[in-house]
């Protein structure tokens, strides 16, 4: 359970630190990510996003503590790990010669025994993530004949494919364009309807202030972390963005605009007309 949450959590970090190459990257930090929920990690370019997901799939090494599960990440056996914990990460490379449906096949890796074939339900899982990210017209195309989009598609059926309780998702709308952009924000309403946790690290503010919980990162730590609704939440996100963000609700909705580096006043959220300025703001 975390300290900050009374939800079970999927994780819990509590960071002394990560360096890269001598290079401190993240700083202490503490975050502890609601179980069964979708969390997207927002903030500016080198804040650290990217590194933190990266050490939460154990894919570096970290000073301090990280809990998946209620259990310390270092003590779960890797297969068992890759069959509960799903990995999409950014800019993927490899398997470059092979087919969209085996690229898919490889997230049935941790389900199968050494050396033996797929099963039924291992064809079926691959059938179903390459349709729910419709990719399944092309499963016998190469990797590398396809669009940057087609490719982000089968590399998301590749995470889906795992039926992992959790999805960890660096940049996961890479390429992909609005209408199937849409199509992910559906796919993790499912999971996590289903009951699953989504975390992904997320550019597309407008989409992540769809999400359950926001984590603001800034300067390889925490910044904030709260409700997509909260102000608080909106004035950490205009800080980070060196106030440069209009929040914004629109029929409901959150939206957050960008706007050129003239200084403008910080607005509240609350007291804007829902009307989208098509000019930077005065
Ligand atoms: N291998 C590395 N060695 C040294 N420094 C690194 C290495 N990888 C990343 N960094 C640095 O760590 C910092 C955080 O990088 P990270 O990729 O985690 O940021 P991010 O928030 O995901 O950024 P972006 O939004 O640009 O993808 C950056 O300053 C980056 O230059």
């Amino acid at each position: 359970m975390s300290r900050g949450l009374h939800l079970p959590t999927a994780f819990e970090v509590d960071l002394l630190g990560l360096s890269l190459q001598g290079q401190p990257v993240l700083k202490a930090l503490y975050t502890a990510l609601p179980r069964a929920r979708w969390t997207a990690i927002v903030g500016p370019n080198g804040a650290g996003k990217s590194t933190l997901l990266r050490a939460m799939a154990a894919l570096l090494p970290a000073q301090g503590r990280i809990d998946f599960m209620d259990k310390p990440l270092g003590d779960w056996m890797p297969k068992a790990r890759a069959r509960a914990l799903s990995w999409l990460g950014q800019n993927e490379s490899g398997g470059d010669d092979l087919s969209a449906y085996e690229v898919v096949m490889l997230g049935r890796l941790p389900h199968q025994a050494w050396l033996a074939p797929p099963t039924a339900e291992d064809h079926e899982a691959v059938a179903q993530a390459m349709r729910r990210t419709q990719c399944w017209d092309w499963r016998e195309r190469r990797l590398q004949r396809l669009s940057g989009g087609e490719r982000q598609r089968v590399l998301l059926a590749r995470a889906l494919a795992v039926r992992a309780e959790v999805l960890l998702m660096d940049e996961p709308l890479a390429h992909l364009d609005p209408p199937h952009q849409a199509d992910w924000l559906d796919c993790v309403r499912e999971l996590v309807a289903q009951d699953r946790t989504v975390i992904s690290v997320l550019h597309e503010l407008n989409v992540a202030l769809q999400a359950d919980e926001l984590v603001v990162m800034a300067d390889g730590q925490v910044h904030h972390q709260g409700a997509p609704g909260d102000p608080a939440t909106h004035r950490a996100l205009q800080a980070v963005f060196d106030d440069r963000l209009q929040i914004l609700q629109v029929q409901g909705q959150w939206i957050a605009l960008p706007f050129g580096a003239r200084p403008s006043p910080p607005t509240h959220a609350g007291d804007l007309a829902p009307v989208l300025p098509l000019r930077r703001p005065a």
